[in-house]
């Protein structure tokens, strides 16, 4: 069983426990499920955007524990000083070490941005919770849907006024995966069956077959600034960044550091 069967596997049984606790009319009617989103196909074509998506990210599968020492209030608050044209948090705990604790402070601490509930979306439930939650963004793995699901998944966020970002990882699922009801393309660097890659050749070999409607996102692995520089030429203008700042003591200086 891959890395990834193993987590949507626990995702599912997670799911289920979420369902039997709180019902999506519950979830409908409480927190931040009226709340008008922010878009970030709009923030990453501003003339002035740093295009960075900064994640909070406190260990991973491959990595193990990255930080675990700052708060989510901190790290968010030095990115969004610093200049971050989204914010990323993860809601996965037990791969990840995210909460929905964590995602609750992001959007409590940073109300003008916008923020991407990053996890394994595999049910339409997790969709409603993350609009109750203020997600303005679902990520859509395409290593882990089918198509029909994508569609799905999609056409409910969108439904629910959030943007959609589809995660790919080569030219396979992103032949199968496009539809409207999909608002930006990000290219995955790393593969998430074995999370082998430490580069970023996967964004430079999809670059050209994303179509061109699409605003180009690429994920994982940018290790400095010189590496955005490059993956601009190939047309991206969002970047998603985690480890690289996670890793230092102040994650809002490092990405203040890439950009200037
Ligand atoms: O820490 P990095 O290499 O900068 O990567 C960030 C982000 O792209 C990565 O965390 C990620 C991309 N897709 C995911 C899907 C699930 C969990 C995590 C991810």
């Amino acid at each position: 069983m891959s890395i990834l069967d193993q987590i949507i596997a626990t995702k599912r049984q997670e799911v289920a426990a979420c369902k039997a606790r709180t019902t999506t009319a519950q979830l409908e009617k409480q927190g931040f499920f009226a709340r008008a989103c922010h878009s970030l196909s709009m923030s990453l074509v501003q003339p002035a955007s740093t295009g960075v998506i900064a994640e909070f990210k406190r260990k991973s599968p491959s990595k193990g524990i990255i930080n675990d020492r700052l708060g989510v209030d901190v790290v968010t608050k030095g990115y969004v000083e610093a200049g971050a044209a989204c914010l990323s948090v993860l809601t996965d705990e037990p791969y990840f070490g995210g909460t929905y604790a964590d995602f609750d402070l992001a959007r409590r601490t940073n109300p003008n941005t916008p923020i991407l509930r990053k996890d394994f979306m595999i049910d339409e439930y997790q969709i409603i919770e993350a609009k109750s939650m203020g997600a303005d963004v679902v990520l859509l793995i395409a290593a882990a849907l089918s198509p029909a699901e994508i569609k799905t998944l999609g056409t409910l966020a969108r439904s629910l006024s959030m943007e959609t970002l589809l995660e790919v990882h080569d030219q396979e699922e992103l032949d199968r995966s496009l539809g409207d009801y999909i608002s930006v393309v990000g290219v995955n660097n790393r593969n998430l069956k074995n999370f082998s890659e430490q580069n970023v050749e996967a964004s430079k070999v999809l670059a050209s077959k994303i179509p061109s409607q699409f605003v180009k996102v690429s994920e994982s692995c940018i290790s400095g600034p010189e590496i955005i520089t490059e993956l601009k030429t190939y047309g991206y203008r969002g970047f998603l960044i985690g480890e690289s700042f996670m890793k230092t003591e102040n994650p809002g200086k490092a990405l203040s550091d890439f950009i200037n």
